[in-house]
């Protein structure tokens, strides 16, 4: 979804900064003011230099000295309060865009990319805070000069003005359209680095992957190949600016020209006093300093228009998984769930649950058994909210998780994913994840029932040691343990664990079962059943097939009744059918 955001949408940002703003306007109207008294001053001191009074020179000079003095003071405190506002600005942009999309379900995520992201809430953000510091400050400096200064030369020689700004509009409108090409320009230039951003993002977080396949010589080539489209993009934002402060420099030579050549012409005619013509040419020296400001801002002014319209969008994506408004939190359950004919697509073309029907007791342990692409995820994560059924409901202890808030729903679901995903930070908080308050104690407690608290014990920092990004530095069975602590922690009537399907060493998957047998105590839990032990020991096991339960029961009356489930397990396990336990 493409909107065009402009940089009005970003008033609500600035408005609550007013103060600063305020304070640096009238440290800018201070500076402007100073800046007009240079010519005068400038025009004094010829005057007496062409009469030899060194007094009055010293004078006049000592109070130019002054005014410089004073402008500098206003300059230095008008920088502060404008960088002060643009960086609240940008933390409060970058605190808002972040709360956001946290907002945002996984379907947006499934389509987005994690490196554009990441560019969007750093670059893009820290691009429209340095044009809004330069907009406040330089570009409105300049601005107020580039009005004020014309009109004081006006009062000083009008025709002289004129003269001298007769190529203004001609500049106005060249410096307008060299900033509405730099924005298309810039438009594409940050896509580029985003796309950029988003493939060393996905590169250098599966390296694992991309070594295990030797696939570097293939990722360089790929990478190569954005960077070069990259350097593309940029090259023609380049030359744009390349061409256009030349032709603005030109213009600028010629009016100054013309304007020696009428002083010179009024001087020889008498109409004109030297001292005159000396204040004229500081007040149109001073000119140009402020016209290449306005020139190199414009166009910065409208690259981040680029960066403004790539953050808006995400702002204008609307949430698709609201708490309603009258939304309860989920009391403490029992672990009673039902779905009711429950029908879910992900797109419109394919239905992937199919008027399912399923309730289970308190503490029951159901395996979800079934082909691949089957549903069995899907139904997981519905009964999460990740995704809403398009038909019927899915009721927990009698209330539709749809009138609950989503927050107090999940705090009641433990969840132990197939691949383990720890975040960069300590075992402790590994643990509590998304709850800092938590007490060590509870966390012991969690890692006991996991098997892990033995091993985090062994490591000199115990539950303080640092686990490397995605848990880098632990085992794959010591990752689940922490996982499965994680997933306990908080106590959860209801368990799903997503069984890893790639084995680990048999030690370490002994005390991986042990620890999700334990989990699994006095909670009901729903495993989407991968080994054939844990699908023996379940209370019911539902075999679906294409969003669809076909069988439910144990595993001897599923296999006495010799269906789809018999034929799948016979297929699915068939090397360790014929051990003596089965
Ligand atoms: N985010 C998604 N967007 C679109 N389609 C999806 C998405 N996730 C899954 N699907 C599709 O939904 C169907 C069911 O997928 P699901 O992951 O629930 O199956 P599963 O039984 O868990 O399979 P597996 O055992 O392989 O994990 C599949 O056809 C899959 O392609």
């Amino acid at each position: 979804m493409k909107t065009r955001a402009s940089y009005w949408q970003l008033l609500p940002f600035l408005q609550p900064h007013w103060s600063l703003f305020a304070s640096g306007g009238a440290c800018i109207i201070g500076y402007v003011l100073m800046t007009l008294l240079l010519p005068y001053l400038a025009g004094q001191a010829a005057l007496y230099i062409g009469q030899g009074n060194v007094s009055e020179i010293a004078y006049w000079l000592g109070l130019a000295t002054v005014v410089f003095l004073v402008r500098s003071v206003f300059q230095y405190w008008e920088n502060i309060w404008m960088i002060s506002a643009s960086l609240e600005v940008a933390l409060s942009l970058r605190k808002q865009v972040y709360a956001h999309l946290h907002k945002l379900g996984l379907r947006y995520f499934e389509r987005s990319q994690t490196g554009d992201l990441a560019y969007r809430l750093t670059e893009d953000i820290d691009r429209v805070g340095e044009i809004v510091h330069k907009m406040s400050q330089q570009f409105v400096s300049s601005g107020l000069q580039l009005i004020a200064i014309p009109i004081y030369m006006l009062y000083l020689n009008w025709p002289l003005t004129l003269a001298g700004l007769i190529l203004a509009p001609l500049m106005g409108w060249l410096i307008g359209r060299f900033g509405h090409q730099m924005l298309i320009l810039s438009r594409r230039s940050q896509t580029q680095v985003s796309n950029l951003s988003a493939l060393l993002t996905e590169v250098f977080g599966s390296i694992r992957v991309v070594q295990a396949f030797a696939a570097q010589a293939y990722e360089v080539e790929r990478f190569n190949r954005e960077a070069e489209h990259n350097r593309t993009a940029r090259y023609r934002a380049e030359r744009l600016k390349a061409v256009q402060y030349p032709v603005v420099g030109f213009l600028e030579a010629i009016s100054i020209m013309l304007l020696f050549f009428l002083g010179g012409w009024q001087i020889s005619q008498g109409n004109l006093a030297p001292q005159e013509f000396v204040s004229f040419l500081t007040a149109v020296a001073l000119l140009l300093h402020p016209i290449d400001l306005v020139t190199q801002h414009y166009n910065e002014f409208k690259q981040a228009e680029a960066s403004v319209e790539r953050i808006f969008e995400l702002m204008a994506i609307a949430p698709t998984m609201q708490d309603k408004p009258n939304a309860i939190a989920l009391p403490t359950v029992t672990g009673k769930v039902e779905f009711q004919q429950v029908s879910f697509a992900y797109t419109d073309h394919q239905s992937v649950i199919q008027d399912l029907c399923l309730r289970t007791h308190p503490g029951e342990v159901v395996a979800l058994v079934g082909s691949s692409g089957a549903g069995k995820t899907t139904l997981m994560n519905l009964l999460l909210r990740f995704y809403e059924p398009q038909d019927g409901q899915i009721l927990i202890d009698g209330i539709d998780i749809r009138d609950v808030k989503i927050t107090s729903l999940r705090h009641q679901i433990g969840v132990v994913p197939q691949e383990t995903t720890l975040f960069s930070g300590t075992i402790a908080q590994n643990i509590a994840y998304g709850q800092p308050d938590l007490d060590l104690q509870t966390i012991e407690a969690a890692a006991k029932i996991a098997n892990a608290h033995d091993f985090i014990s062994q490591f000199s920092q115990g539950y303080q040691t640092w686990v490397g990004e995605r848990g880098a530095t632990l085992s794959g069975g010591q990752r689940q343990r922490v996982a499965i602590a994680r997933a306990v922690v908080s106590n959860p009537r209801i368990l799903i664990l997503d069984e890893a399907t790639s084995a680990l060493d048999s030690e370490s998957e002994a005390l991986v079962q042990e620890a999700l047998e334990r989990a699994m105590e006095n909670r009901t839990v729903f495993i989407i059943a991968h080994r054939l032990s844990t699908v023996r020991r379940a209370d019911t096991i539902l075999f679906l097939e294409k969003g669809r339960i076909v069988e439910s029961g144990t595993h001897p009356e599923l296999l006495a009744k010799g269906g789809r489930y018999a034929s799948f397990y016979a297929q699915q396990f068939e090397g360790v059918r014929r051990t003596p336990d089965t």
